[in-house]
Order: C-alpha cells, then structure tokens, then sequence
C-alpha cells in the first residue's frame, strides 16, 4: 500500500485560540511605491508547529513575514502573538535571514549573545546569559569555536552562529526567511536537519519562508502555499512523515509531485487547483 502526506483544502490554518503562538486575520499590505505586496491571509502557527511558507518568487512570502513578526504593520487585519495583538517584534520571538549578518568586531559568543540585548528582551543576569548562550552554541555545534572571528567562519557556521544567536533568546517562534539558500547542498541538507532537531529541543515552534520544495518537505509539519498576485494562501498540506525524513521516500516524493503541480497550475493560470477528491482535508 502507498503511503501518501494528508493533503488539505485552502487555509485558514488549523492551529487556533490558545494552542496558537500566533494567528492572524484578514491581513493584507501593499508597498507605498510599488503596490505589490499580498492579500486576505488568515493563519495560525501552533505551539511547537513547524510550518513552512511556499512559494515562487516575488508572491510576497518576505512580506508577510516582515508582517507576521512585526516589523512592518498591516494595511488590514490583525496579528496576535501568544493572544495578544502585536505592535513591534515580540521579544519571545527571533528571526534568522539568508545573510548570518554577524558584527565582524564581535567573536561568535559576543554575536550569539547579542540577540539578549535588544530591546524589551526579559532581563537575564550575566551568568544566566553566559549559560543560555553557551547551550545555544553547543546544540549548533559550535562550542569549541566561541573565541572564533566571523572572518574565520564558513557560511555554514555563520548560519550556525545566527541560529544560535535566535535560540539564545528562547523564543517561542522562530521565524526564518530563505535561512537556507545561500549555502551549498550538503550543508543545507545539514542545516535542515539541525533546524528540526534544535527547535523540537527549544520547543519552538518556526515559519520559514523558502521556495525549495524539498526543503518544505524535509522540515515543515504544515506547508503553506502562496501564489497569485497580489500573493494569497491558496493550498495547504499537512505533512504527517515521522523524522528524519528521507528526500526519496513514498510518500516525499507523492507530495513533491502534488505540490509541483499545484506551482504549475498556478504560474499558469494564477490559482492552483482545488484538492481532488482522493485528497484527505487535514482537520
Ligand atoms: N521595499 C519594497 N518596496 C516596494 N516593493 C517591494 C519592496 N519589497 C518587495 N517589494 C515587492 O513586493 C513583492 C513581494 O516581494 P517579497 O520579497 O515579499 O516576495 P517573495 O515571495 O519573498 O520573493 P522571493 O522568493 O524572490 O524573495 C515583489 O513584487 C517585490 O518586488
């Protein structure tokens, strides 16, 4: 028998109410200067829930997550963090970018910790900073180059060390915009895996935003697919493979196949597919 991923019916979202750590509502933004930007997107982002925003370039995946995070308001709708509305980035959150964007007069403990500064972050004693950004470093593997100089890093490490800095902060969402692309394929695929095992560890829960189909399947628990401008969710699928996830499995690759032709359908024609029949809704 073939084992096939649940695939689902059009967002919203199945996390609500308090078993989210955010949710929003009828959300859209248009840039001042070019009127691009995305619409009526509602969606919840469960405690601990991985969820993965899909999508091909320029739908306006960054966007909304600038949004979500708050670093830039909605025209309309609301997003609420752990049930309170969100004016400014919360400080139980952290964001990681395709650039590490590490200060180079900083060695790799001072930039990891440098996330506890920021402002409204919960007041932490020395030791209790020194303790919670040494556990970040050992879980991303690099304990052993704390005194080491963002010059002396590979781009994997200095990725390493941004989570690191995220993870240091305890957030309880993680959001992480293409954290990804800018590396080569083994340490991707390594970092992938770390992600997954680092944030179960941190109880975090993560969007990330990638437009790597493999990569949404290898990590997320949820994929979100955003197409059509100005950029919608349109499709979602729940991923129920246990992890580590193996890229030539059944089922990845039954779900790869469906995902493509959901992209396909709708660079063509701007709306991917209504789920057939034999696709199970997901709640
Ligand atoms: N600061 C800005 N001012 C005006 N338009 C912008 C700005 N930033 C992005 N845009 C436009 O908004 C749209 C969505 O951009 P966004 O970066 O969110 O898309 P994306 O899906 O993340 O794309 P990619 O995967 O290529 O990064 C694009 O058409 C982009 O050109």
């Amino acid at each position: 028998m073939s084992a096939r991923p649940a695939t689902t019916a059009p967002a919203p979202a199945a996390a609500t109410g308090s078993s989210a750590v955010l949710d929003a509502a009828g959300l859209s933004f248009a840039y001042a200067r070019s009127g691009a930007g995305f619409g009526e997107v509602s969606l919840a982002i469960g405690r601990r829930e991985i969820v993965c925003l899909l999508g091909g370039s320029g739908c306006g995946k960054s966007t909304l997550l600038r949004v979500l995070a708050g670093l830039e308001a909605p025209a309309a709708g609301t997003v609420r963090f752990l049930g309170q509305p969100l004016a400014r980035p919360h400080p139980r959150s952290a964001l990681v970018f395709q650039q590490a964007s590490l200060l180079p007069w900083l060695n790799v403990f001072d930039n990891a910790g440098f996330g506890l500064d920021f402002k409204h972050q919960p007041a932490a004693d020395a030791a209790a900073r020194k303790a919670r950004v040494r556990e970040a470093l050992a879980a991303v593997g690099l304990a052993a180059h704390e005194r080491a100089w963002p010059a002396e890093l590979s781009g994997g490490q200095a990725q390493r060390v941004a989570l690191a800095r995220a993870l240091a902060r305890e957030p309880e969402l993680l959001f992480a915009d293409e954290p990804f692309s800018a590396l080569d394929a083994i340490t991707r695929a390594e970092m992938q895996a770390l992600l997954v095992d680092v944030v179960r560890r941190w109880h975090a829960a993560v969007l990330l935003v990638t437009h790597d189909i493999d990569e949404a399947i290898l990590v997320a628990d949820r994929i979100l697919l955003m197409a059509g401008r100005p950029g919608r969710i349109e499709r979602e699928w729940t991923v129920g493979i246990p992890h580590p996830r193996d890229a030539h499995a059944e089922a990845v690759t039954a779900l790869r196949l469906n995902i493509l032709s959901a992209l396909r359908e709708a660079s063509a024609t701007g709306v991917p597919p209504s789920p057939t029949p034999d696709e199970e809704p997901s709640t």
